[in-house]
């Protein structure tokens, strides 16, 4: 496997060649099923705190689509919720497939959605970059947000308009003024439970934060996603036509809600 993707001959099932965490005991995303969810009365309202000029640009990483934020300073945090201190906004990108009956990461009593958000933090209070963040157990908080095929998302349209400009694997395009708290539902109530990055290097570091009530988008704009190419510049082109890791076993974890 010369560099992993999402194919037949590169793809989720033969991660644990290169990664051997892919069969370890707090891999994600997971199916979740509701009846088995634990509620905790313990775990607070979150508190997503976003500064828009935080916001710096949209690029094409040849896996996904990602708007990356400053996160040198404590300008855009994650706090709240099943977390301890202060999670610094580092980036958001998105999961989707080839139709939309599939596309999510994580299920609900094995339903999928048509696609997933995911919003990355980490730990800036205990550790000094994203990646030493990465490799701690408690490193990383994502909030993932369902994405429901049905009615055109108006607040989702500000990234696919800008995705034509970054069609091809490496592209890049300022991107300013934006806060992902736009992309989030009504209802911030939630699901928490441990796990790891859904993509290699598969790392067990991440405090998962998936919101119950799902999001909006359209076919039109799942199209969008999938016209954008893994593919680089002079390369044979391919679509990006999914990009998500299928659910993995739970191994006893423990799923809370509030
Ligand atoms: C430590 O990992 C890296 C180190 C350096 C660079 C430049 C990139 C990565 N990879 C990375 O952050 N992946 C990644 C980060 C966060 C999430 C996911 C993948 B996901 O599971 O899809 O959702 C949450
Ligand atoms: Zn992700």
């Amino acid at each position: 496997m010369m560099h992993w993707g999402y194919d037949e001959h590169n793809g989720p099932s033969r991660w644990k060649e290169l990664f051997p965490l892919a069969t370890g005991d707090r891999q994600s995303p997971i199916d979740i099923q509701t009846e088995t969810t634990k509620y905790d009365p313990t775990l607070r309202p979150l508190y997503p705190n976003y500064d828009p000029s935080s916001a710096k640009v949209i690029l094409n990483n040849g896996h996904s689509t990602s708007v990356e934020f400053d996160d040198t300073e404590n300008k855009s945090v994650l706090s709240g919720g099943p977390l301890i201190g202060n999670y610094r906004l580092r980036q958001i990108h998105f999961h989707w497939g080839p139709s939309d009956d599939i596309g999510s990461e994580h299920a609900v009593d094995g339903t999928k959605f048509a696609a997933e958000l995911h919003v990355v933090h980490w730990n800036a209070d205990k550790y000094a970059s994203f990646v030493e963040a990465a490799g701690q157990p408690d490193g990383l908080a994502v909030m993932a947000v369902f994405l429901q095929v049905g009615e055109c998302n108006s607040q989702l349209k500000k990234i696919t308009d800008h995705l034509d400009a970054i069609k091809i694997k490496g592209k890049r395009h300022r991107f300013t003024n934006f806060d992902p708290s736009c992309l989030l539902p009504h209802s911030l109530d939630y699901w928490t439970y441990l796990g790891s990055l859904t993509s290699p290097p598969l790392l067990e570091s991440v405090i998962w934060i998936i919101l119950r009530e799902p999001i909006s988008v359209c076919s039109e704009q799942l199209a969008k996603f999938r016209n954008l190419l893994c593919t680089g510049e002079g390369e044979a082109a391919f679509c990006m036509l999914r990009n998500f890791r299928p659910p993995q076993p739970l191994r006893g974890r423990e799923v809370r809600r509030n």
